[in-house]
């Protein structure tokens, strides 16, 4: 019978590319024993490619379509920690769709991004010029990710079990 909960992710973790979405969502969802979902793996599981051959063969658009429809499914029905692809609250429909839920934007700048993601070879929006993308990226996206944010956390200079710290400590916090 239903107990007429709503299921909704625990928290949403949201963020520029190297800001440690999947990394740190992983870890949480370990901590708190439920489950994890990252919307760029959803829609690489549903298309069976990855998403830098989606983004060549059938172009940025359509990949943010998969990305939307896959966050409207785990907004609704993933009890867990959902992580988002970088470039996803730029969407209007999933920024609506955001409201209401405990949204944490990992804060990163540029050095740290770029040092995490490295050449960025899986990313296809850095190709070419990891570091003046990811800047362009963090100066556009910054205040997008601000205004759907019930959190914010730093991760600059801040390691992955301390920023999985600092997410647990506003998210259990909330839970009084
Ligand atoms: N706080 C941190 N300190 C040091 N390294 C980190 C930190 N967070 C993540 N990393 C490392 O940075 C790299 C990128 O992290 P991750 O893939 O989790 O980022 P992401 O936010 O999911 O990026 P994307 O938007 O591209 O999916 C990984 O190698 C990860 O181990
Ligand atoms: O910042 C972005 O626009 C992206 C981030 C990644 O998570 C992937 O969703 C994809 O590489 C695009
Ligand atoms: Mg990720």
């Amino acid at each position: 019978m239903s107990t007429g909960a709503e299921v909704r992710p625990r928290v949403v973790l949201v963020g520029t590319m190297g800001a440690g979405k999947t990394t740190v969502g992983r870890r949480l969802a370990e901590l708190w024993g439920v489950d994890f979902r990252d919307s760029d793996l959803d829609v690489e599981a549903a298309e069976g490619r990855s998403v830098s051959d989606i983004f060549v063969d059938s172009g940025e658009a359509r990949f943010r379509e998969l990305e939307r429809e896959a966050i409207a499914d785990a907004l609704s029905a993933h009890a867990g920690v959902l992580a988002l692809g970088g470039g996803a609250v730029v969407d209007p429909t999933t920024r609506e769709r955001l409201a209401g839920h405990r949204v944490v934007f990992l804060r990163v700048g540029l050095a740290d991004a770029a040092d995490r993601v490295g050449l960025g070879v899986s990313r296809p929006l850095l190709l070419g010029n990891v570091r003046g993308r990811i800047k362009q990226l963090i100066d556009e996206r910054t205040p997008v990710y601000a205004s759907v944010a019930t959190h914010v956390v730093e991760t600059d200079g801040v390691d992955v079990e301390e920023v999985v710290a600092r997410v647990r400590a506003a998210v259990e916090e909330d839970h009084g």
